[in-house]
């Protein structure tokens, strides 16, 4: 499903470590900082041993930024159950994961239906190759770089060997990184190939969210310059 222009920077910060009770200003702070759209995660207590928000919060904070990207990413179980009430409140992007998904294919389907992205999650034990018999049917491969449940845990580097191999493989797909992304980790999750780059307490944390963001990007943007010369 992935188009057949080369992908491009785009900065998501997660808030999930921001200040939950004002999360409408939190995401602005976020749009007004560069970001490119909003990391949004959800979390069931059961797929991870954690609990966040569901669609009732996504469908309030949809109508205070009509114009935004929001990208769901669903640590639950039954991914399924959740594509129409997500899109329904104004999702973007679907990001289930393949651990938790019993027929890939039909769910697929069912978020392009709705008029959502289709974004596929590998937790860090899961072989990037589980993707192959699909990888028609994926807007956006996630890979995780922490164990999904909190934010705030350290950068997994050895997930790098699936970025890569996906950017050799796929080189149209758009690749999201996500856990421990930050001004220390970004270069080698950049040099891999990228170009979706979730980011929570480095941004969220930072005294100056901007500077966090344009940093990132700068590390994108010369890391794709430089693979497109060499192609
Ligand atoms: O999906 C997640 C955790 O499961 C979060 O998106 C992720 O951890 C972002 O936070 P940080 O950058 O602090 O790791
Ligand atoms: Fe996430």
């Amino acid at each position: 499903m992935s188009g057949h222009t080369l992908p491009c920077c785009k900065i998501g910060p997660s808030i999930l470590c921001a200040d939950l009770s004002c999360l409408a200003d939190e995401c602005r702070k976020m749009i007004h900082s560069g970001a490119d759209y909003l990391h949004l995660d959800v979390m069931d207590g059961h797929f991870v041993p954690n609990l966040t928000f569901g669609h009732p919060i996504v469908k309030c904070l949809r109508p205070k930024m009509p114009d935004i990207y929001f990208d769901m990413h669903m640590m639950v179980q039954n991914p399924e159950k959740w594509v129409e009430s997500m899109a329904d409140a104004g999702a973007n992007q679907y990001t289930f994961h393949i651990e938790a998904c019993e027929d890939i294919p039909a769910l697929c389907r069912k978020i392009q239906e709705s008029g959502m992205r289709v974004g596929v999650g590998l937790k860090p034990g899961t072989p990037v190759e589980t993707i192959l018999p699909y990888s028609d049917l994926f807007d956006v491969v996630l890979i995780m770089t922490v164990e999904p449940g909190f934010g705030g845990q350290s950068f997994m580097e050895d997930m790098m060997s699936k970025v890569q191999y996906l950017r050799t493989n796929f080189p149209y797909l758009d690749i999201e990184v996500d856990g421990g992304v930050g001004p220390n980790t970004i270069d080698v999750v950049a040099e891999a190939g990228a170009n979706m780059i979730v980011s929570g307490t480095a941004i969220t944390g930072a005294s100056d969210p901007s500077q966090v963001i344009a940093l990132l990007r700068n590390s994108v943007e010369n890391a794709i310059q430089k693979s497109q010369l060499e192609r």
